[in-house]
């Protein structure tokens, strides 16, 4: 099913999501709300991207469309090759399985498993088996090898969102996408958990897209994208702190 319908001239080798006109239109009662119009972008491989936008621009909603985890009202969504938006509910549920990474602000880590059943989970799910040499190198990457045997309720915050993050590259899928991923964690372990996502672009070869209020968290990423109503307005390459604040504010109230 992944074979069949891969299009090179729709997605490129060196791109790993694409979006082709995407809007979305939530059917909230008597008054439709737009929450994203006619998006278009593309995010290369191994790069980390952050999305920013003032409260309610839709950055949620970019990245629920890009994940598969929400259907666009129009437009195309490619990933790794993958038009998921022509793929059926259950089809597009074993996509989401193999081929997408997810960590949010809560862990969502089952505590009757191990953290190490935990991070192999969506391998045993998908009836694949585990690549051991994969799994020491991501277990090691995110500094947790010598807590595989224990409960996830036996490790820190920062380390539980260490977890998820294993959990989420265990498939080596199309791209990780995160939702505040950082937004539960004091700022220090925060700190840590974006230079783990930075690694995982830059050592892991991973594809990275995050979304954040966070300037600071931001600034670990390679691009930020920058949602205003709904639309995508600039774009910011390596950038700083400072920088971010400054578009951001240009934006008016975040
Ligand atoms: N399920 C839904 N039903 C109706 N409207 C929705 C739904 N989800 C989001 N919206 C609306 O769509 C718009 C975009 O919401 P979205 O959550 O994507 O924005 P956001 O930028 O992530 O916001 P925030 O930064 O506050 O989390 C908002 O106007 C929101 O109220």
């Amino acid at each position: 099913m992944h074979t069949d319908t891969r299009d090179p001239v729709i997605a490129p080798p060196d791109i790993a999501v694409r979006l082709e006109g995407v809007s979305k239109v939530y059917d909230a009662g008597a008054a439709p709300v737009t929450a994203l119009r006619d998006v278009s972008l593309a995010i290369p491989k191994r790069s980390f991207t952050a999305v920013m936008g003032p409260s309610g621009s839709g950055k949620s909603t970019l990245l629920q469309c890009a994940a598969g985890l929400d259907r666009p009202s129009a437009g195309r969504v490619t990933l790794g090759g993958t038009d998921i938006s022509a793929l059926k509910a259950k089809q597009l549920t074993v996509f989401r399985r193999d081929h997408i990474g997810f960590v949010f602000q809560a862990y969502n880590l089952l505590p009757h498993l191990t953290v190490a059943r935990n991070i192999t989970l969506p391998l045993l799910l998908g009836g694949h088996a585990v690549d051991k040499a994969w799994f020491d190198h991501v277990v090691s990457a995110v500094g947790l090898a010598d807590l595989t045997g224990r409960s996830p309720l036996e490790l820190s915050g920062g380390q539980q969102q260490r977890a998820a993050i294993a959990r989420a590259l265990i498939t080596k899928p199309d791209a990780v996408f995160g939702d505040e991923p950082t937004g539960a964690l004091d700022s220090r372990t925060g700190r840590q958990v974006l230079e783990l996502l930075r690694h995982t672009a830059t050592h892991l070869r991973q594809t990275v897209v995050m979304v954040t209020h966070d300037p600071v968290a931001a600034s670990y990423a390679d691009r930020v994208l920058f949602l205003a109503d709904g639309q995508l307005v600039g774009s910011l390459e390596r950038p700083t702190a400072q920088a971010v604040v400054d578009r951001m504010s240009s934006l008016g109230e975040w």
